[in-house]
Formats: structure tokens, C-alpha cells, sequence
């Protein structure tokens, strides 16, 4: 379960640390016809990205081995030949050692995922460090470790095709490598040609036996390109929207159904977030009021203030670990749109007492710590309560020196723990467990690995984590309800029948005019949904509740 501020994910082709959203990206490239998003006329460090998403393609235009060595191609078997077993005609394996650093990384990562279940922005960042992988080379790794990884439904599909036979009745080693040879051809500017010998190489390293097959599948997807591969491989976009969008942009059938549910049934929307999605995010900084200005921090780093947040600081490159203000805790790395839905939630006008704030969900503690810092600043004090003990000791760390206790203990406790007592706080926030589908641009596999049987447990626990939220907040105080997913069923479900299961009676407060004047797109409210292809945000949901009983 993940979402909010638990949204780790180095694309910078560099080992990072020191944030509760580590490293957001930001990537160049070719960008045809990419829908205008908020981020790109906001000083946010472009995210580049060709049509159908496709990630960026600047900047590498790289041969084998980093360098083009001129090597001809040999033929190898025809495409029914073997893929296991048995010795090459080019000589024996040539080993790791044939293989560039950076393509031997991304390979080694892509299947660390697939048969370890590693994450990617976990496992990269130490593979690189150790292997001294640094630079451009990081860079390189990165983009073909978290592309191929996206890319995979499209890669997958064209790979059937070429192949011949279904992806799964390649051998694993060989199919990881031939992936990250299909997305180096169809989505990179690494020349064909060089695309395929690396690859090839790469095969004979991983799986001996396999390269004249890996040549010949290969050659055949480098006959033809990324669009001419979704024109055969993707169902009519007339017949078939949803097949056709999750095909051509590589999302799951069924994340794609619920985010065009989500934004009331246009196509159009769905293809710009898909696109949004297939991109590396920046960083944003979330600086921490009292100790640290936005505007100021931004002069200090050379990056630039958000568009939206009044924390907001995006930053322009580097690891934000290395970053002064973040190791001294005057700033954290988090996404804009939880910001927003933090802070709306401190801003919401209440009658009556203000000074006992609870987070429900705390952990790692990204929207905890701006709470903490929001409370000290409005003589309040914040409980945070996380039910993981790893994640209440990352929350004690963004919190220290706040006003603000920590709980390691469930959320459902309220009037059983005595230290959260029913009616005994003034605001609640509850940062419901998710799927993170609002999320997915920051982790490459979340998509292939979140399955529709995931919902039904976590809306169990968001409804119950609602109604103790109800339950903790005294009357006239207010509750806000967020997810960092745009999953109907997570957001307006949840809401609706987590408060229709409480006794407890509560008003909708209209989240709209909570979030900063002037920001666009934020539907007919009462709550509102931010959207990366809308506010360059993750898709967090806000729902703010009054309780009226
Ligand atoms: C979406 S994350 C919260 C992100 C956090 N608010 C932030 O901004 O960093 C949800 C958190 O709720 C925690 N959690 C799950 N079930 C819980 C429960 N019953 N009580 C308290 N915390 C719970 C998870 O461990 C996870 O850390």
C-alpha cells in the first residue's frame, strides 16, 4: 500500500536520499504534439516526452557500449530458432564484459523486478553506486531501466508479434534483455542498428545460446516504427478506445477504465494523462514554514517556486539528498498536489478551538511534517499516528522539533488508545492507503503489479479509517479525506459510504476555494481531484467533512 508521500523513485540516474518522495526527474527530449500541461508554463524543469508518451529520447543517442564500434551485423537464426540452449555461431558467449555498464545495469534492475518483485527506484540507485555507474551512464541506465519497465505492455505486445510467439514463452533472461532492446529502438534515439548489437551482446551475456534469436526478433522490430507497431499490435481506436489507449500508451485495461471514469468519460483527457503519466516527474521541494521561504530557497538552489503550493520549490536537478536545506530539515521532497491537500486542510475556517490536529495516516510523514510545521506556526500540536513502526520512526524524523507526538499504533483505535480520544481533536487527517494509481509516474512496475482484486481490502480499510477519523474529530471540527488515487471507488465510494456507515452526521465543505485562487480545472466540487496532465501534480483526491453531530 502505498501513496501520498511514499513516493520514492529516482530517475536521476543517481543514488538519493533525503526526502519522503525521493527523486523526481526531469527529462528533455523530443515532444511532439504532448498536450500543454500546467507544468510547462510554470518554471517547472521540462519533462519532455515524444507522442504516445513515450519517455524522453534526448540526449542519447548512444551505440553500443556508449560508443558505436562500427560492428556489422551478422544475420542470426531465423525467428523460429532457438532461444535457449545450445552455442552461438559468432563463437563462444562473450560475457559481462561485452556489455556497457550502463545497459548491463538497467538489464540487471529490469530483472531484479520482474522475478525478485524489486522496485526499481529501490534497486537502481544501489546497482549504480556500486558499480560506480555514474553521469551520463547513470542517466542512460535509468532512462532504459524505468522506460522499459513502463513501456512494457506495448514492448510486450510488439515482442509477440516479432517474436512470434507469446513473451512468456521466452526464456526470462532473454526477454527482459529483448525488452530493453524493443524500447532502445522504438522509444530512444540509439540507432537501430546499435540498439540491436548491443542487445544481442547483452543476450549472450544473460542468456547464452538465445542471441541469434534475440538478432532476429530484433531486426524485425526495427523494421518498423513505434506507430506502425501500434497500428498492428493495438485494437481500433473507433472500436475499442480503452484497448486502443492501453496499447498504445501502455496502462493496464483497467486503469485506464477507471481514470476515464474518472474524468467523466473523455477520451481526450485519458490519452493526456496517460501521456502525463509515461513521463519522469521533477522534484519538488516542500519548504517547511517557519524554518525556510519558497521564493527564497529557490533563489538559494537556482530552482523555481510552484506554481500552486506556497511551499513549493521545484528544483532543478541534482540529488536532493545532496542538498543542504533538506539534510538540515528546513524543507522535504514532496509532491505539490500533497502539499495542496495538506495545507487545505490547515487553511479549512472552523469555529471554535484549533489546536489539536491528528493525522491518521502518517506515515513517512511528507504531509506530517507540514502539518508540524503549520502547527507550531498557529500554537496547535499534532498527533500523527502510523501503524507501521518503520514508517512512525520516518514520521518521529520529519516531525522533530514540531509541536507534535507520534503514535505507533492503528488508526481504528480511536476511544479505545487513550491517547486518541473520540471528539478529542479539532482537525483529522486521514491519507487513506491506496493504490497510488494517481501516483504511477513515479514508480515504473506500480501499474503491472496493482491488481483490480487490490481494491476491495483497501476500501474496507479507507471506510474504516474514515469513520474512526469521525469519530476522533469533535463536533463543528473537520475531517479531510485524501487518496493519491483518482480511482472513483477510492475517492467518492469510500467518502460516501464511509460516512453513510458512521452515526455520526457531517456537511461536505467545498474543498475548492481551499486550494490557491486561480487554479484551474478543479471540477463543480464538493471535493476536489488534481491531476498530473491538469496541475503537473500526482492525482490526489481531497474530500473535507464538517462534523455536524
Ligand atoms: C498514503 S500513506 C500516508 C502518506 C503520508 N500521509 C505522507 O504524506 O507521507 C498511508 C499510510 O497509512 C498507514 N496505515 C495503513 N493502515 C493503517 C492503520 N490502520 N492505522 C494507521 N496507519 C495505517 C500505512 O502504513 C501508510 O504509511
Amino acid at each position: 500500500m502505498h501513496g501520498g508521500a511514499d513516493q520514492g523513485g529516482s530517475e536521476r540516474g543517481g543514488p538519493e536520499g533525503g526526502g519522503f518522495e525521493s527523486g523526481r526527474p526531469e527529462s528533455g527530449g523530443a515532444d511532439r504534439g504532448r498536450p500543454e500541461t500546467a507544468s510547462a508554463d510554470r518554471g517547472r524543469p521540462e519533462s519532455g516526452g515524444a507522442d504516445r508518451g513515450r519517455p524522453e529520447r534526448g540526449g542519447f543517442d548512444r551505440g553500443r557500449g556508449g560508443s558505436e564500434r562500427g560492428r556489422s551485423e551478422r544475420g542470426g537464426r531465423d525467428r523460429g530458432g532457438s532461444d535457449r540452449g545450445g552455442r552461438e555461431r559468432g563463437g563462444p558467449p562473450r560475457g559481462r564484459d561485452a556489455v556497457d555498464p550502463a545497459r548491463q545495469a538497467a538489464y540487471d534492475a529490469v530483472a531484479a523486478v520482474h522475478r525478485d518483485d524489486a522496485y526499481a527506484n529501490l534497486v537502481l540507485p544501489g546497482m549504480l553506486r556500486d558499480r560506480d555507474v555514474r553521469g551520463r551512464d547513470a542517466a542512460f541506465a535509468t532512462e532504459l531501466t524505468y522506460g522499459t519497465l513502463r513501456s512494457r505492455g506495448t514492448i510486450d505486445a510488439v515482442l509477440t508479434v516479432a517474436a512470434g510467439r507469446e513473451v512468456d514463452r521466452i526464456d526470462p533472461p532473454a526477454r527482459d534483455a529483448l525488452r530493453l532492446g524493443v524500447y532502445q529502438i522504438l522509444y530512444t534515439r540509439v540507432p537501430p542498428h546499435a540498439a540491436v548489437s548491443s542487445t544481442v551482446d547483452l543476450v549472450k551475456a544473460v542468456a547464452p545460446g538465445a542471441s541469434g534469436f534475440a538478432n532476429a526478433v530484433l531486426r524485425e522490430v526495427a523494421s518498423r516504427d513505434l506507430d506502425a507497431w501500434i497500428e498492428q499490435v493495438a485494437p481500433p481506436a473507433e472500436t475499442d478506445p480503452v484497448g486502443h489507449l492501453s496499447l498504445a500508451y501502455s496502462h493496464p485495461q483497467w486503469i485506464v477504465r477507471a481514470f476515464q471514469e474518472a474524468l467523466g468519460g473523455s477520451v481526450d483527457e485519458t490519452t493526456r494523462l496517460l501521456i502525463e503519466d509515461n513521463q519522469a516527474p521533477g522534484v519538488t521541494l516542500c519548504v517547511r514554514p517557519g524554518r525556510a521561504d519558497a521564493v527564497e530557497l529557490a533563489e538559494e538552489i537556482g530552482g523555481a517556486p510552484g506554481a500552486f503550493s506556497p511551499y513549493a520549490v521545484y528544483l532543478p536537478g541534482g540529488a536532493p539528498g545532496d542538498l543542504a536545506v533538506i539534510r538540515d530539515g528546513r524543507a522535504h521532497v514532496q509532491d505539490e498536489g500533497s502539499q495542496l491537500v495538506a495545507a487545505a486542510l490547515a487553511d479549512a475556517p472552523i469555529d471554535g478551538t484549533d489546536e489539536r490536529w491528528l493525522d491518521l495516516c502518517a506515515g513517512p510523514g511528507g504531509k506530517a511534517g507540514l502539518l508540524a510545521a503549520l502547527a507550531a506556526q498557529r500554537g496547535a500540536h499534532l498527533t500523527a499516528v502510523e501503524v507501521t513502526e518503520h514508517r512512525a520512526k520516518l514520521v518521529s524524523q520529519a516531525v522533530a522539533g514540531f509541536p507534535a507526538t507520534v503514535l505507533h499504533t492503528d488508526g481504528r483505535d480511536v476511544g479505545k488508545d487513550p491517547d486518541l480520544p473520540e471528539e478529542g481533536f479539532d482537525r483529522v487527517l486521514v491519507d487513506a492507503p491506496c493504490t497510488g494509481l494517481g501516483a504511477l509516474r513515479r514508480r515504473p512496475e506500480a501499474r503491472w503489479r496493482r491488481q483490480p482484486s487490490d481494491l476491495p481490502p483497501l476500501t474496507r480499510l479507507q471506510r474504516e479509517l474514515l469513520t474512526a477519523a469521525l469519530r476522533a474529530v469533535r463536533p463543528g471540527g473537520l475531517v479531510g479525506y485524501v487518496t493519491c488515487s483518482p480511482h472513483t471507488v477510492e475517492t467518492h465510494v469510500s467518502v460516501t459510504e464511509g460516512t453513510r456507515r458512521s452515526d455520526i452526521a457531517v456537511d461536505f465543505v467545498d474543498a475548492r476555494p481551499l486550494l490557491p485562487a486561480g487554479m484551474p480545472g478543479l471540477g463543480t466540487g464538493p471535493t476536489v481531484q488534481l491531476w498530473p496532465h491538469r496541475h503537473g501534480t500526482d492525482a490526489m483526491f481531497l474530500a473535507v467533512l464538517r462534523r455536524t453531530s
